[in-house]
């Protein structure tokens, strides 16, 4: 049976059912929060000066809190009751100082907390930013990249949310419930009692909607995320929408998902809506109990007139910090488990260069591969590279052939050390390539893609992103040599013409110059080419491959060649055939062979 009625015909949404499952699964937790606040601790306590006057300031906003009402009893017994005006005037305006005092103490406290917590969100959030420049390939190819950006946003918003003002509201809403409640002891325990006897309808009320509310925002999330990844992919993807004429089936989709944002949304925001109205029905029968028995009380000389009044607002203040408190208990849990997340990542290895002796050497580009083995997953039934050996001069072409996912692409990728091989040898100039530190390898190797990425900066740049130092002439140089400066000199703004992400709006050719000049820049020892695949038109091909010719002049290059004429012009040729090296040598040798190359060969002449 369907738990809330359906009004204005929504359907609803949560149920019995949900309710008893929700309570099983229980909200996003931390599985350590002692060790994740121990970790928070440490980043706040940097700024322990600070921390220790904004928790004075809440003793003193706490303590003001609990003077203003008192103060109000007082003037009623002892001023107002007895007609002392003469003194009345000063207590009042001393009244006055005690709730400006109060603003100004809760204003700094917030103030500076929000400064605390600023600045350990800023150390977070660029150590997480920094950890994750350092983490291995393998890293992301595990995980998605949707995730590791909710990690670098959400969870970061989140205990940056907490610690703003979480940690403030906790502790003095602690504060003043043990302070209320002294006082209110020490005044009339019997009163006390009666103000008291509202706290578990209090909370019965409050579990109850926090417990439908809860499982609504969670739905209302999902729904907000479903719509958002939806119209991200169809933005993105427009031009498939168009081709394939799905515009009306994607308008179908958008609509079932809209609605379901617009159902959760509604019931979240109408049961959210009790919160206010119960906590004020509780209240205004709190407040009409304590006045009840406090009159009677009054009345048989048990307490005063002015007693009943701090009674009165102490009720008041007092389920306030109980209903912070409620609220406040999911926010830190789920902030806390957001953080254990963010330091997940920020435990994870890091790419460590063992030895660093050869930082500063100059690579010459003979490269050797003995006997190499690799695998992605050790989980996988057979290695995705097998006892694969070669040796390239310096400065040769090697021509790199096989199908698709026969292992090209790993072996460039074993190359610039993203991965470490299993079993056998790199050398590149005798060295073993873990001995190279990977930002001495890596700052002299360079890729040029098939699909290459640009940033969304100026021209300029992109290409300088192969060398920061760069000079503009050298970017010039760099763009003239790789056949870019006719196209780029008709670009709106030139040189300074901003690309939008990934360059889209220069054609897949220009990118493919672009990326040469990049590489040209950084003047690199070792070249990685992914020959593209893609129908370029004939002029840029040609300008193309004239860019490639100088790029490779001087320098060892591996080519993923797709183009017969690139494989002529190379030194060596490697046929790969499921991870295997099963072909070798020079052009001429591998005819005569007439083996697997011979046959590619013959087949593209046909
Ligand atoms: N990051 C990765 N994690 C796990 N397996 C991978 C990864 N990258 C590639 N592989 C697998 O390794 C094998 C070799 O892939 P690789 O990309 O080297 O092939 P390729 O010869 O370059 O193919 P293509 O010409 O299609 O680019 C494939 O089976 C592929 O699925």
């Amino acid at each position: 049976m369907n738990f809330i009625r359906k009004p204005f015909g929504y359907e609803p949404i949560v149920t019995k059912e949900d309710l008893k499952k929700d309570n099983k699964k229980k909200i996003d937790k931390p599985s350590d929060w002692k060790g994740v606040l121990t970790r928070i601790w440490k980043l706040v306590d940097e700024q322990r000066f600070l921390l220790i006057i904004v928790l004075l300031m809440v003793v003193a906003s706490s303590a003001l809190a609990l003077l203003g009402p008192y103060m109000i009893g007082v003037i009623i017994d002892e001023y107002i009751t007895k007609a002392k005006f003469a003194g009345l005037a000063k207590m009042i305006g001393i009244l006055v100082f005690v709730y400006v005092f109060l603003s100004v103490t809760m204003y700094l406290q917030s103030y500076w907390m929000i400064g605390i917590s600023q600045q350990t969100i800023y150390r977070l959030r660029t150590g997480l930013f920094n950890h994750l420049q350092k983490l291995p390939i393998s890293f992301f190819d595990k995980r998605q990249h949707g995730e590791l950006m909710s990690r670098m946003t959400n969870d970061i918003e989140n205990v940056s949310q907490t610690l703003n003002s979480s940690f403030i509201q906790v502790f003095s809403s602690i504060l003043t419930l043990v302070g209320t409640t002294v006082v209110m002891l020490m005044l009339s325990p019997l009163l006390t009692f009666i103000t008291l006897t509202i706290v578990p309808f209090m909370y019965f009320a409050m579990r109850w909607i926090t417990k439908r509310t809860s499982k609504l925002f969670k739905e209302q999330q999902k729904a907000v995320g479903d719509l958002n990844g939806m119209i991200e992919e169809t933005i993105s993807g427009q031009r498939i929408v168009k081709a394939f004429s799905q515009e009306s089936r994607m308008l179908e989709e958008f609509s079932v998902k809209s609605d379901r944002l617009k159902k959760t949304g509604f019931w979240a925001l109408i049961y959210s809506g009790f919160i206010p109205k119960v906590m004020n029905l509780l209240n205004n029968v709190s407040f009409t109990l304590v006045a009840a028995a406090g009159g009677i009380l009054a009345f048989y000389g048990y307490v005063s007139i002015g007693e009943i009044v701090i009674f009165t607002e102490y009720a008041r203040q007092f389920t306030r910090p109980l209903n912070d408190l409620a609220n406040q208990f999911n926010t830190v849990l789920s902030a806390i488990a957001g953080a254990e997340r963010v330091f997940a990542i920020i435990d994870e290895k890091t790419e460590v260069d063992a030895a660093m002796d050869n930082k500063n050497y100059k690579l010459k580009g003979n490269v050797t591969f003995e006997n190499v083995t690799f695998q992605y997953n050790q989980d996988e039934e057979s290695p995705t590279i097998q006892h694969v050996s070669f040796h390239v001069e310096a400065g040769q072409t090697a021509a790199l052939l096989g199908a698709t996912g026969a292992g090209k692409t790993t072996i460039m990728q074993l190359l610039a050390r993203f991965y470490e091989v299993n079993e056998g040898k790199i050398l590149i100039d005798n060295i073993p390539i873990d001995k190279l530190p990977r930002q001495t390898l890596r700052s002299q190797t360079a890729f040029v893609l098939q699909d290459p990425f640009l940033f969304e900066m100026t021209v300029r740049e992109n290409i300088r992103y192969g060398k920061l130092n760069a000079t503009d002439e050298e970017v010039l140089e760099a763009a003239k040599e790789a056949n870019a400066h006719e196209f780029i000199k008709k670009l709106p703004n030139g040189y300074d013409t901003v690309l939008t992400a990934d360059g889209g709006e220069i054609s897949q050719g220009q990118k493919q110059l672009l990326s040469i000049a990049r590489a040209l820049v950084a003047d690199p020892a070792l070249l990685l080419l992914d020959e593209a695949t893609s129908s370029i038109d004939t002029v840029t091909e040609l300008k193309i491959q004239e860019a490639l010719e100088r790029l490779m002049q001087g320098r060892t290059s591996f080519v993923i060649a797709h183009r017969l004429n690139t494989v002529q012009k190379a030194d060596l040729v490697f046929v790969m055939e499921g991870g295997e090296l099963v072909e070798s040598g020079s052009q001429e040798e591998l005819v005569k062979q007439k083996g697997r190359y011979y046959n590619m060969l013959n087949n593209s002449k046909k």
